[in-house]
């Protein structure tokens, strides 16, 4: 198995950016190079219409994009035998199964990065999921941005699924107004907080607050922190709707910020505890999303699992079958107090550190990301790490050093996905800080291999019928073997995607290749760790699938004869191991 990062093509040589191996920790490189045109999506064609499960009939075709080659030729369409993204291809062409990256990444799209060849740029840079937060931008920003990455997707066979993040009813700043994409608060200022909202510009040091009863709530004494602390304020004055503070602890104020105040040290939840979960606006930000057809909703301050199933059973009735992942954000104190039953209820959880280190002391942040990454582990759920990852990388192009030790860590807890907010959406590197994420990941997921820290764990049962838990016993002993047989891939045949994340929820120390007939359910799988993702279209028989599988694959360079590899399915409850032919 070749390390090269180097990719030969007859007329030039170039690095590609995803180069895992080789890139040592201490200096980050940082130049992109585009794939060269010839190498941009190629396809397999079969040469003579074959039969849907012939293998023997597929021949290569070639590259796709020639010069003035018919653009519906080129697309990937349903009727293609394999979807898979060029990037994931020339990885494993180039640096073989042990290299690929088993973290997935999520970039927060905002500004910096709403423009498709920037939205290009992330997706060969390695985002596996775009987040888009309802809290800012137009529904027509968001719809652009979500066709910009469907046709990614079309264009070059990536999978690059789409999470709406709900806007939720907590307060928050309003926008600056005029074209102040930030202020500045300087210790010892006063500003005024109000719930009147100005048309034109924005007094100065002014600010409008979201919520119409924070007048009334707040008091002389409390504490103001926006962001969870990155601002302090003392309240000094209420005179009707404004409410005069002193700046305690100077920084940067941006446009919705989150704002919580306290009283004698503890967060106050007046009647603003009681506004709902999933406010009216968010309520047409979901029927929005729903229409334009996004994978998962990610609900914002989720209080209990009532509002999850809630949820969960309106998409149901309304989504016309496209089935939409719901993630439950935590990032707040009656979530972590409700951890278990919420987690049960979601698709998958996110530990949204901004807000949740503005509700309970920072120091327990850690221990709290800690928790959440293992009940969404037992309960089969993939979890996210989100905020403040690489945070000075909104200015600098290189992180700091505690910057990538957390990083490391949530990749050493094996989190599923790390989520970049600030550093992409608005920041000035937006592709240098998901190098960083997928430089750091590679290396902390080889180290693991190095030192041979498979995942010793012992998993809880979870499911209770026992077809489920059979699929669980299959899974949990394919990946034993593939730990003990040191093999180079597993391959999960999944028709709705459940086979491959109790693949995937057992971190075996090598690839999962997850072959899925929908490209709904593709994309939904590259939220989770491990997989990589293929839409194939497959039959009910074990024998024809693989072949066609090795066929195609070994066909485009992505395996060889020899390579050793697992197989599972959820059509048939077997294990099969056995060498490329
Ligand atoms: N669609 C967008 N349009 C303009 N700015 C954006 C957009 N998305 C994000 N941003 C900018 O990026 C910053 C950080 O991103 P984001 O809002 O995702 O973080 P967050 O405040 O932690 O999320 P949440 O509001 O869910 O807690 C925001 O303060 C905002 O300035
Ligand atoms: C991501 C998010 O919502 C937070 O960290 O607060
Ligand atoms: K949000
Ligand atoms: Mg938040």
């Amino acid at each position: 198995m070749s390390h090269s990062i180097q990719l030969s093509t007859p007329s030039r040589t170039l690095n590609l950016p995803h180069s895992p191996l080789h890139r040592p920790l201490s200096s980050f490189s940082f130049r992109q190079f585009p794939l060269p045109s010839t190498l941009k999506y190629t396809s397999l064609r079969a040469s003579s219409s074959p039969s849907p499960d012939s293998s023997s009939s597929i021949s290569t075709s070639s590259l796709l994009h020639s010069p003035n080659g018919s653009p519906a030729e080129e697309k990937p369409s349903s009727s293609s035998p394999i979807d898979v993204d060029t990037v994931t291809e020339s990885e494993l062409k180039e640096n073989g199964f042990r290299s690929t990256r088993r973290t997935k990444l999520i970039c927060t799209i905002g500004p910096a990065t709403c423009g498709f060849d920037q939205l290009s740029a992330l997706a060969e840079g390695g985002m596996n999921v775009a987040r888009l937060n309802m809290c800012h931008g137009t529904r027509d920003w968001h719809r652009d941005v979500i066709r910009s990455v469907r046709r990614l997707n079309e264009e070059k066979g990536f999978a690059v699924a789409i999470m709406m993040d709900t806007e939720g009813s907590e307060i928050h700043m309003g926008n600056l107004g005029g074209d102040d994409a930030s202020a500045k608060a300087e210790d010892g200022e006063v500003w005024t907080f109000t719930v009147r909202a100005f048309d034109a510009s924005r007094p100065q040091r002014t600010i409008s607050v979201s919520y119409d009863g924070f007048a009334e709530d707040v008091r002389v004494g409390d504490e103001l922190l926006v962001d969870g602390g990155m601002v302090r304020f003392d309240v000094i004055e209420k005179i009707g709707p404004d409410v005069k503070c002193l700046c305690t602890d100077p920084g940067l104020l941006l446009p919705r910020a989150n704002l919580t105040f306290w009283r004698d040290g503890s967060l106050v939840r007046e009647r603003n505890a009681m506004l709902p979960t999933i406010s009216s606006k968010d309520w047409l930000d979901i029927d929005f999303g729903i229409a334009e057809g996004v994978d998962f909703i990610a609900v914002s301050f989720v209080k209990s699992a009532e509002v999850i199933n809630h949820l969960k059973s309106y998409l149901a009735a309304h989504s016309g079958g496209e089935d939409i992942g719901v993630i439950a954000k935590i990032e707040s104190i009656d979530s972590l107090t409700n951890l278990e039953e919420i987690i049960l209820a979601s698709d998958g959880a996110m530990v949204a550190r901004g807000d949740l280190g503005a509700q309970i002391p920072l120091e327990q942040v850690p221990a709290a990301q800690q928790r959440i990454v293992k009940v969404c582990r037992e309960l089969n759920k993939p979890v996210i790490v989100a905020s403040q990852l690489l945070e000075s990388m909104i200015e600098y192009p290189t992180p700091t050093r505690a910057e990538v030790a957390d990083v490391s860590e949530a990749v050493r807890q094996r989190s599923d996905a790390l989520m970049l907010s600030g550093e992409s959406a608005m920041g000035q590197f937006p592709d240098k800080a998901l190098t960083v994420l997928r430089s750091v990941s590679l290396r902390i997921e080889r180290w693991w291999r190095e030192e041979k820290r498979y995942e010793g764990t012992p998993l809880q049962a979870i499911g209770s019928a026992s077809s489920d838990r059979i699929s669980e016993e299959i899974c949990n002993s394919a990946s034993k073997m593939a730990n003990n047989l040191g093999v180079d891939a597993v391959f999960v045949y999944t028709k709705n995607g459940h086979m491959a994340s109790l693949v995937s929820r057992c971190r075996p120390d090598c690839p999962i290749f997850a072959f899925t007939n929908t490209t709904s359910v593709r994309r939904r799988l590259n939220l989770q760790w491990g997989l990589i993702p293929f839409r194939l279209s497959f039959s009910e028989d074990m024998e024809s699938n693989l072949n066609k599988t090795f066929s195609l694959l070994k066909s485009r360079g992505m395996i060889k004869s020899g390579d050793l590899v697992i197989a599972v399915s959820d059509m048939l409850q077997s294990i099969q191991v056995m060498n490329v032919p």
